[in-house]
């Protein structure tokens, strides 16, 4: 058996992890089955984010015209455009390169399985076994994968997933037609990537609403928005069948409402219905760490799992998917495990003020409740809501009353103390516009919160009992490095700045 001081699992948001653990000198195990980087840089958010890019330039082209700018009809050049996905992608060689240039870092190329509590191997990818490794530290960061509805013909007729749209199945130029399962983050940001390239979309949502998470408010416009675009979309319906005619993919959908059926054909499926985690390979029952519906792994806000000295961190504990979520889990681990001097300068996960942002066009963000969910957990709930078009930038945008794409911001308080309870963009930079909110309400001296209770080690279990507190000083770079911005956005460049003024990893 080989010892190791840490064993990290996955190298998307967890290499902040291995990275503090290799500053301080300790003996890793670093272990990847895929490409190095994670869902984010190779199958997720950069890919996806450098299509929107070049789609949202052509919008704004289109957009021109509002303004009194002539110009001819903008299109997307898909080969320069995917060279452009793929100089990203490609980015994870150098990842491995570099971790497996530390003399402290050993790299596993393989599917890592728990043998017991604290023991792994790995079945590396050249078909050969590692010998058993234990670590006091272990680090999951295992992340998810695409969740395939069980649709009866589906898996004959054939269909694409984010995973295999950056693989072997890239389109080497714009489908004629798409039929996307899913309207999420995923199916409404493709649906804005293809439409814009001139693929005719048909965008099949399950739920009542686009984007079903965001404030209803918002689902209303940006269904309002793509539809003003072009792209066909069939809310509140359950995929039947699949099947193949004269070369095409014929989806059969029923309107869950009504009982309507219709019959949509495209050149390809597009399954963009939600992820599962990735612990299957890490054979989970062999321990006693313990998941939750759906199997994502239980944690407690230090991280922990049911085990001590395991840890899961990222979209593989089931709290929001987002690859800064990410990031901020594994900066918390490293600054526990690795940096503070004592237990009582630990710091906590709080998933209440997580941004999230949708890249379609319109853009879309939030942060906190919506209007929804303040008054269902009993808030004296006040809205405000302001169109860009009432300000005179927005004006100078071209942006009018009443026209789809005059987007709003809705604030949502709670009135008996004046508080922000949540902030919802949508229109242009709505990804940016939002991050004061962030700021303020990640701000102040906040107390411990636990989550999941039963999961406490000695530490944690002290920790509790005192009520742990922190001063988040607004006017400090330490606050403003410890708050989530969304990835990827141009708020980074700032957000970035003060960890390197910091010089945290
Ligand atoms: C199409 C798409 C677009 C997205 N866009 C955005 C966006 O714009 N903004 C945003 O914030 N989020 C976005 N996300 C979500 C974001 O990608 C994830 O939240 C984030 O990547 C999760 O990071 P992670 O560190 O938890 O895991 P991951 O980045 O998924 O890393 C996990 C790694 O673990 C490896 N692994 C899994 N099991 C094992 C095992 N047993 N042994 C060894 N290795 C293993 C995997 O190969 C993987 O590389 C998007 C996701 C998708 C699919
Ligand atoms: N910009 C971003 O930050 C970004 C972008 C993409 C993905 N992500 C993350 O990745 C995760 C996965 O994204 P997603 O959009 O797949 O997940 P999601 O769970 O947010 O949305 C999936 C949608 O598919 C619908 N659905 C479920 N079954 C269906 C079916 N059989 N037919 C049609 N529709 C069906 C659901 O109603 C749901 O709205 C999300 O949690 C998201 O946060 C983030």
């Amino acid at each position: 058996m080989k010892q190791y001081d840490v064993i990290v699992v996955g190298t998307g948001g967890a290499n902040i992890v291995v990275d503090a653990a290799q500053r301080k000198g300790l003996r890793i195990a670093q272990i990847e089955k895929g490409k190095f980087g994670g869902t984010c840089l190779t199958r997720g958010c950069i890919p996806t984010k450098v299509m929107v890019t070049a789609a949202n330039a052509v919008r704004e082209v289109e957009d021109f015209k509002k303004i009194g700018i002539q110009v001819g009809p903008a299109t997307i050049d898909w080969d320069v455009m995917s060279k452009r996905v793929w100089h990203m992608i490609d980015e994870h060689k150098d990842i491995y390169k570099y971790y497996n240039a530390f003399d402290n870092v050993d790299v596993y190329r393989g599917v890592a399985t728990f043998l017991e509590d604290k023991v792994m191997q790995v079945a590396l990818n050249d078909g050969t076994v590692s010998e058993p490794i234990t670590a006091p530290i272990i680090v999951l960061g295992t992340g998810g994968y695409s969740k395939i509805n069980d649709i009866p013909g589906l898996e004959e007729a054939g269909y694409l997933s984010s995973e295999s749209l950056f693989g072997d199945k890239y389109p080497e130029k714009p489908f004629k037609s798409l039929a996307i399962m899913g309207g999420g983050p995923i199916g409404t940001e493709f649906g804005h990537v293809f439409a814009t390239a001139g693929t005719d979309v048909h965008l099949i949502q399950h739920n009542i609403r686009l984007l079903p998470k965001e404030d209803a408010e918002i689902s209303a416009h940006i269904y309002e928005n793509l539809t003003h675009q072009g792209l066909h979309v069939y809310l509140n319906q359950e995929p039947e069948e699949v099947r193949v005619e004269n070369g095409e993919k014929v989806v059969v959908i029923r309107d869950r409402a009504t009982g309507e059926v219709q019959e949509i054909r495209a050149e390809e499926i597009l399954m963009a219905s939600g992820i599962k985690p990735a612990v299957e390979e890490l054979h989970l029952e062999r321990t006693n760490i313990e998941q939750k519906r759906g199997g994502w792994i239980r944690t407690n806000e230090f991280l922990e799992t049911s085990v001590e000295g395991v840890y899961a961190m990222g979209d593989v504990n089931g709290e929001a998917p987002f690859r800064h979520k990410a990031n901020y889990e594994a900066d918390i681990l490293a600054h526990n495990l690795f940096v503070a001097e004592s237990p009582d300068d630990f710091r906590w996960a709080r998933y209440d003020v997580v941004p999230a942002v949708t890249f379609t066009y319109p853009e879309v963000g939030h942060v906190g409740l919506t209007e929804q969910e303040a008054k269902e957990k009993g808030y004296n709930v006040g809205v405000g809501k302001n169109h860009y078009s009432s300000t005179a930038k927005g004006f100078a945008m071209g942006l009018n009353p009443g026209d789809a794409d005059d987007g709003f911001v809705k604030i949502v308080v709670d009135k008996d103390t004046n508080n922000i309870l949540g902030i919802h963009v949508i229109g242009p930079q709505a990804s940016i516009l939002f991050q004061p909110y962030v700021n303020l309400m990640n701000s102040g001296t906040t107390t411990l919160q636990a989550i999941n209770e039963d999961i406490a080690s000695e530490t944690t279990k002290a920790l509790r009992a005192k009520g742990l507190t922190r001063n988040m000083d607004p006017h400090s770079v330490i606050t403003v490095g410890e708050t989530m911005s969304p990835h990827p956005s141009l708020i980074e460049v700032i957000m970035w700045t003060q960890v390197y003024y910091e010089n945290r990893w």
